[in-house]
């Protein structure tokens, strides 16, 4: 009886409620009209108001953009550090950046990689039409089998297996092209870069002469191979869920009425502006994570470059705290984001899986409970089909949506790649337009020194070198010498000599065009005619012939009608021609630097001098590691060769093949003269002589007070 009596009382409430609800929807119906009007004049309304905002956010924020970098000019600090600061935001910014990439990226249309930029998105579509065919079959299979009608049943199991066929031949060429692609766009790149970075010396400037650049090797190696995959895998992963929220949400609209449709779109929207409120910065989070990489990778490549020196210092444990100290800043810039990854994580399920389900079940339960326009009322049978297919094609639109929610994350993690790899550009387009970004030592604000940094000298070519008035500034805007004038003309020997950090390999830099001048007049002889052999020669990678005839390739030395055999006369000179006959001969590629003693570098370096018999020779302390007959050799071949040398030594033994000296004291002064050896050693020896008696001299007084004191 009890059981009875429950319907009995809920049945009255029900049908009321029925009742009120079909009022509602008649009312609804005679005022259709008039009410989508107004909701799409609101929509409207809103739409022109938040462009409005979004251009007034976006002047707000290129102003406090230019208020900072004025600061830092004003300051003193650097544009790195401010780099570093800035935010990596989804702006106008960000879009700029992105669009000068893709047009690197992405030439033309005739490119490969638009090619398979359509093709991709034809598979992509294709995707979407098969999904959609699934959907429906998936509602006629159910609605067959709640009918019971077994043939029909089969006939669309065999369809679904037909459709299996192409539908997986879909989704593996998507992978495939979305691998592709990534692979094309790392491509353009790299080789973008690498012209850019390789061509005026640009390596050399961006990490001697700027600071906005810490670590090249890790933009082009490692960021811009993330920037192509973040790129690659953000157009299938919003091409796609974006065309599958269109075709679905039209269709679904046709079946459960547009009305329903808005209005949960509406709700996601705004539940979406909330999440997206509540989002942590991810873009700037992975700009940060990648920049300490690089800084940690950075630390390790040190410790194997000097492992020698460090393992004879017995530094291990002084290195073993800066790798400890770069891996905890890494890490705690990592577990931070975890965590806000966590949170964010628990926010985004509840919103995205729980409370967007719920409404898409709402969604499709409006064709069951309201009369919806255009749609027949149906039996039993039809209603599970159509509401199987529309739980489907809504799980699929919720869960597009969902990945174009998601991919927020991934843009803003786009974004981040974006910024470290347009900043690399634009600090490569601003060095190539001569304009540095230093921090300068703190001479450099006096009025005087101000005024150097400030000028700009002249440059041109002649047969010989000669420097008149030419200031030398280290990079940070250190004045070594004010004004700074020589002569070498073919056949003067000159010797430079002065204490350490003096500017003497500053001047062979301005020499070769590494800094800039900042005043007077350089005339020097063409790029090609002037050689240079520092004390720690470079050895590149390669063969044992590419080391004697660097930087020339096997077809110029052969061009120049130059044999292995001569090869072989020129290592004879400097005595190192049984390296030969080591394992490999010419061809034997090894990692020089390690199989060469420092000794046998420098000889090496020699043999590259006597190969390119240049007009001009820079020998920065070039024979510090050899004996004195090699160096006595060398300095006898040279001349032989008609090479006019500039030598940097503080080695007595190299004065008598020199004719010229140019000496700095070391406090910004200056003596450019002739150079007589003999007599130079003659006095040199007198003064020393008297220098040892000078320093006897208070020993004597010392005993002379003991003595009297006793
Ligand atoms: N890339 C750079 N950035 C900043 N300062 C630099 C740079 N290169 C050199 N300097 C500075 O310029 C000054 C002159 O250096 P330079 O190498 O010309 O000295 P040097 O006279 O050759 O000394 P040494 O006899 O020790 O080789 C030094 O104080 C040095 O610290």
């Amino acid at each position: 009886m009890a059981v009875l009596s429950k319907p009995s009382t809920f049945r009255p409430s029900s049908q009321s409620v029925k009742a009120i609800l079909n009022d509602l929807t008649s009312r609804y119906l005679q005022h259709r009209t008039r009410i989508s009007r107004a909701v799409y004049l609101t929509l409207f309304v809103a739409l022109i108001n938040r462009i409005r905002n979004a251009i007034a956010e976006q002047k707000a924020a290129s102003q406090r953009q230019a208020e900072l970098r004025s600061k830092n000019v004003g300051t003193g600090s650097t544009e790195g550090e401010a780099t570093s600061r800035k935010k990596v935001e989804l702006n106008r910014e960000f879009f700029k950046n992105l669009l000068r990439l893709l047009k690197i990226v992405i030439p033309g249309w005739r490119s490969k990689e638009f090619r398979l930029l359509i093709s991709h998105s034809i598979f992509l579509v294709l995707r979407t039409m098969i999904s959609l065919y699934v959907a429906e079959l998936d509602g006629k299979l159910v609605s067959n089998l709640v009918r019971g009608k077994g043939r029909d049943f089969l006939t669309g199991l065999v369809w679904w297996m037909a459709v299996a066929v192409p539908a997986t031949f879909t989704n593996s060429m998507l992978s495939y092209h979305q691998c592709k692609l990534s692979l094309q766009y790392r491509t353009r790149l790299t080789h973008y870069i690498h012209s850019r970075y390789l061509s005026h010396m640009t390596f050399y400037t961006l990490s001697a002469l700027d600071d906005r650049i810490k670590n090249a090797d890790q933009l082009i190696t490692v960021d811009v191979a993330k920037f192509s995959n973040s790129l690659a895998e953000l157009y299938s992963n919003i091409a796609k869920p974006v065309l599958d929220m269109v075709i679905y949400n039209y269709s679904l609209s046709r079946n459960v009425g547009g009305e329903g449709l808005f209005f949960m779109s509406l709700l996601v929207q705004l539940s979406a502006n909330v999440m997206r409120a509540l989002t942590p910065p991810f873009g700037r989070y992975v700009a940060d994570e990648a920049r300490l990489e690089g800084e940690f990778r950075f630390q390790h490549s040190r410790l194997i470059d000097y492992s020698e020196e460090v393992a004879l210092y017995h530094g291990h444990e002084a290195e073993k705290d800066t790798l400890d100290k770069g891996y905890f800043t890494l890490i705690k810039h990592v577990n931070r984001i975890l965590r806000r990854r966590f949170y964010h994580g628990v926010m985004e399920d509840f919103v995205i899986k729980y409370f967007w389900g719920a409404l898409g079940l709402l969604l499709c339960s409006v064709p069951v409970f309201f009369k919806v326009p255009g749609v027949e009322g149906k039996s039993m049978g039809d209603r599970t089909e159509s509401f199987v297919t529309n739980r489907r094609m809504l799980l699929m639109s919720s869960d597009a949506f969902g990945r174009v929610m998601f991919s927020y994350k991934e843009i803003t993690e786009l974004a981040g790649y974006t910024s470290r790899v347009s900043t690399l550009l634009d600090v490569i387009d601003d060095i190539q337009a001569g304009h540095f970004e230093k921090k300068l030592v703190s001479s450099a604000d006096t009025e005087e020194n101000a005024a150097v940094l400030r000028g700009r000298g002249e440059v041109t070519e002649g047969p010989d070198i000669e420097f008149r008035d030419v200031p030398i500034v280290s990079p940070n805007g250190d004045v070594l010498v004010r004004k700074l004038s020589f002569t070498v003309k073919p056949g003067d020997h000159l010797l430079i000599v002065g204490p350490n950090g003096c500017g003497k390999s500053s001047l062979f830099r301005i020499l070769g065009g590494l800094w800039p001048v900042y005043g007077g007049n350089v005339r020097k002889p063409p790029f090609e005619d002037i050689f240079y052999i520092p004390q720690r020669p470079y050895l590149s990678r390669g063969s044992l012939r590419q080391q004697i005839i660097y930087p020339d390739s096997l077809r110029e030395m052969r061009d120049k009608g130059i044999t292995d055999s001569d090869l072989y006369n020129i290592l004879s000179i400097v005595e190192i021609e049984s390296i030969v006959d080591r394992p490999g001969g010419w061809d034997a590629e090894q990692e020089w630097t390690d199989v060469l003693s420092g000794g046998l570098q420098q000889r090496v370096a020699m043999a590259r001098l006597f190969y390119h018999a240049p007009k001009y020779a820079i020998l920065d302390e070039c024979t510090s590691s050899v004996t004195l007959e090699i160096e006595r050799v060398m300095y006898d071949e040279a001349k032989r060769l008609g090479i006019t040398l500039m030598t940097v030594s503080h080695r007595r033994s190299l004065w008598k093949y020199h004719s010229k000296i140019l000496q700095f004291d070391g406090q910004g002064g200056f003596v450019f003269t002739k150079l007589d050896a003999e007599r130079r050693l003659e006095l040199e020896d007198e003064r020393e002589e008297l220098e040892l008696q000078l320093r006897a001299v208070p020993d004597i007084e010392e005993r002379i007070a003991e003595l009297t004191s006793s």
